[in-house]
């Protein structure tokens, strides 16, 4: 059911929700809104329109090329892509002025969590992720190994907390160490003319080398049962309680080590959720205006008990002189929007086109963020009042331009001050890594992040070079040429354009969610490169991480890049082809770990619409995969395909095949759809069948519109008869 407003027809629910609760004393009356509206859509659809057909005419051109120029000569191909104004002309140095900066993305260092944000049990929790207990997260995580007794129990297991005790304070020693001591070591912590005293087993009395690092407390002066410490801008709580099961067996009484972790989380618009229609929307619309006005809760059962999940408080304090002062006790929230790619039912043109949904979410998304600066919120978002919206998938500067334009015309609508809307740049497509000088130079007021997105950009690398030849295998792709400078780029590009202290460098997902081991022994380079924040999956991930960000100076790192720009950019261009000629086994192991990927996210995003799923690969790891891993996947087999790699009949008896395994892995979850025995009616099925069979097809390599077509048969199929086929 729609309502026409003046040229627009807009879905009645969006409407009520808009009209009753989006606007409701935020100061904007709803004639103006709507006029307001319509105006954007009527500046704005046409022009993202065109944009997606430059999209299309240059990857026309680029595959024109490579099937006229073999074999593959890089000189040529580099001239070839400045004549056709795939490399930008790049502007005049600059430096980018952005104000009104928080600074959790200005001047702190840390974790940056994504989640989605239609999940309203996950997003509370992220919000609440800017605190974590680094004993849950060791306990709980295979950081600990399973040796000597120390692996998980059903009950507590005492040789493992111990470890984890041992673990954390060896942690205190590296980055508040004490003078002449350890932390394991001290008996009791107390003031001291305003100073931390640690009492030794010995008797002695120590202090902090840096007696900066301790800056405040909780509880009575004469026996905190916090203290609070301050490391490279990022914050530590010391838990003390000799009555709690953990404190009564320490020495100093220390319960929990608290370590600041999610300094921001991005709420996901994007990836990581299946929104193909209003219905879906307004979940997440919902979702974010409880979050922005302080009152989302979520109800669930844990382990038999029943919790309802609410925002944390900011965290009072005592200085060491006496003077209270707060910590903010949730995440600064980011939202991403969608990109230019997909239109929305939504909202419609009175010629019954749909909208671009990225219009709609700048818009609505924006409105909804107004009630954080409401004195009436629960919980502010941002100190700055500014909106943050995070822009995926845009294309060269031209499209950062149209997303900075809109977002002028967003403010004007809503009366905000210029600039109020902050743009975070997802470096995730090609155009946007060899231009993105001038991506940065069009939002250079409002940006307030680049960050490698290397999982859309590694499937935006195959699809551009699609017919150029076979690509190599998809786990080569993470130490290839082209992504390392990629990465490198990015980095220096933003150090040049002012980024220090102003916006930040961030970098990309640790996908393993439950390899928590390994993420402390790798995630530690994201830091060490200059990366001011990095993407991880989970609440648990942000507190490890955490760790790194005390370890590593970022700040001081980033005051000694140095690098080849040009060189960078030629480095960019080499594109991963292979002319290995692949054992048959190797083929195998490929198409399987493709197809198992694939088929295990589809099914769920199709069937039961959810947007990220951990996923096991062939050896049982569970990976995280979202619409860009699906992307990369896709893109390969179309890849291989095109180029005899592998024939039809193996992708299909491979689909058929690696259907039953999906199966299995599902085998506990009541909602699942089996696919195994059901592939000609199976909707999730023929959506993965799809996603490869007209993979090189796809606009860019995207595979939103093959999902969306078929999550809303799905819909239909469900709405009709009360079960999927
Ligand atoms: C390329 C890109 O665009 S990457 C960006 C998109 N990716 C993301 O947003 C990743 C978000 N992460 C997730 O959705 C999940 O962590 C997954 C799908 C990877 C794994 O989910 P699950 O298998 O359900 O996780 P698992 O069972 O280990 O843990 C669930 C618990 O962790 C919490 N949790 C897991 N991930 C998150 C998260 N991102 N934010 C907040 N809480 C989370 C859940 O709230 C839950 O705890 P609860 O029971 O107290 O509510
Ligand atoms: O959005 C992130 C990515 O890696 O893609
Ligand atoms: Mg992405």
């Amino acid at each position: 059911m729609y309502k026409e407003i003046g040229k627009l027809k807009v879905a009645q629910t969006l409407c009520e929700f808009i009209e009753e609760e989006a606007l409701n004393g935020v100061g904007v009356d709803k004639g103006s809104f709507w006029k307001g509206f319509e105006q954007i859509v009527e500046e704005f659809a046409g022009r993202n329109k065109s944009l997606l057909e430059e999209r299309k005419r240059l990857q026309k051109i680029i595959d024109d090329w490579h099937e006229k120029n073999e074999p593959f000569d890089p000189g040529r191909y580099q001239s070839f892509l400045k004549e056709i104004g795939y490399v930008e002309d790049e502007v005049e140095d600059f430096t980018i002025s952005t104000s009104g900066v928080d600074s959790e993305i200005a001047n702190q260092s840390g974790p940056q969590l994504v989640v989605p944000l239609d999940n309203a049990r996950f997003a509370l929790n992220a919000a609440n992720a800017r605190w974590g207990s680094l004993y849950d997260a060791l306990y709980g995580t295979d950081v600990i190994g399973g040796e000597s007794g120390e692996g998980p129990t059903a009950g507590y297991n005492p040789v493992r907390g111990n470890k984890v005790i041992e673990y954390s304070k060896a942690f205190l020693d590296e980055v508040i160490p004490l003078k002449g001591a350890q932390h394991r070591q001290v008996v009791q912590y107390s003031l001291s003319d305003g100073s931390l005293s640690a009492k030794l087993s010995d008797g002695s009395n120590t202090s902090l080398i840096n007696p900066e690092a301790f800056i405040g407390y909780q509880g009575d002066a004469a026996d905190p049962h916090t203290w609070l410490f301050k490391n490279y801008g990022i914050h530590i709580e010391l838990k003390i309680d000799r009555d709690d099961p953990i404190g009564s067996t320490d020495e100093a009484g220390v319960k929990d080590i608290l370590l600041e972790a999610a300094l921001t989380t991005i709420m996901d618009c994007e990836d990581a959720v299946a929104a193909v229609d209003t219905e879906d929307k307004l979940k997440i619309y919902r979702n974010w205006l409880g979050l922005m006005q302080g009152t989302l809760s979520a109800s669930f059962e844990k382990e038999g008990k029943r919790i309802t999940r609410v925002l944390a408080a900011d965290r009072e304090y005592q200085s060491a002189n006496g003077d209270p002062f707060s910590l903010k006790g949730r995440s600064l929230l980011l939202v991403r929007n969608v990109g230019h790619l997909m239109t929305s039912e939504a909202v419609m043109t009175a010629n019954g086109e749909e909208v671009p949904e990225g219009i709609i979410d700048a818009v609505v998304t924006s409105l909804i963020a107004m009630h954080s600066f409401d004195e009436k919120s629960a919980y502010g978002n941002s100190a700055e009042k500014s909106i943050y919206i995070v822009k995926p998938k845009m294309h060269g500067s031209k499209e950062v331009a149209f997303t900075n334009d809109l977002f002028d015309r967003v403010e004007d609508l809503l009366g905000l001050p210029r600039h109020t809307i902050k743009m975070g740049v997802m470096d995730e497509e090609r155009r946007t890594s060899l231009n993105l000088k001038n991506c940065i130079f069009e939002a250079r007021e409002r940006i307030v992040f680049i960050n490698t997105g290397f999982l859309d950009r590694t499937g935006d690398e195959i699809h551009t070079a699609m017919k150029a030849g076979a690509m190599i295998r998809k786990n080569d792709m993470k130490t290839a040429n082209w992504l390392q400078a990629y990465e490198r780029s990015n980095v220096l590009q933003g150090l040049l354009a002012g980024f220090r202290q102003r916006a930040q460098i961030g970098k990309g997902m640790w996908a393993m969610p439950d390899q928590m081991k390994a993420m402390l022994e790798q995630k530690i380079n994201q830091p060490l490169s200059g990366a001011s924040t990095a993407w991880v999956p989970s609440p648990t991930a942000a507190t490890l991480h955490a760790m790194h960000f005390h370890q590593v100076n970022v700040q001081e790192i980033q005051l000694h890049i140095t690098g080849n720009r040009s060189e960078l950019r030629t480095q960019m261009q080499e594109v991963p082809l292979s002319d290995h000629v692949w054992s048959d086994k190797e083929i195998q192991e490929e198409l399987e770990n493709n197809i198992q990927g694939i088929l295990g996210y589809v099914v769920r995003w199709i069937d039961q619409g959810i947007g990220c799923s951990k996923v096991p690969d062939i050896h049982g790891t569970g990976l995280m995969e979202d619409r860009a891993t699906l992307r990369i996947s896709s893109q390969h087999l179309a890849n291989w395909l095109m180029h005899g790699v592998c024939t039809e009949e193996q992708i299909t008896g491979m689909l058929k095949k690696m259907a039953k395994v999906v199966d299995e892995q599902n085998i506990q979850d009541p909602n699942y759809r089996r696919i195994g025995d059901n592939y000609d009616n199976s909707l999730a099925f023929k959506a993965a069948h799809e996603l490869i069979f007209s993979g090189a097809e796809q606009p860019n390599g995207y595979t939103e519109p093959i999902l969306h077509y078929w999550r809303k048969e799905a819909k239909k199929e469900y709405a009709k008869t009360g079960v999927l086929k």
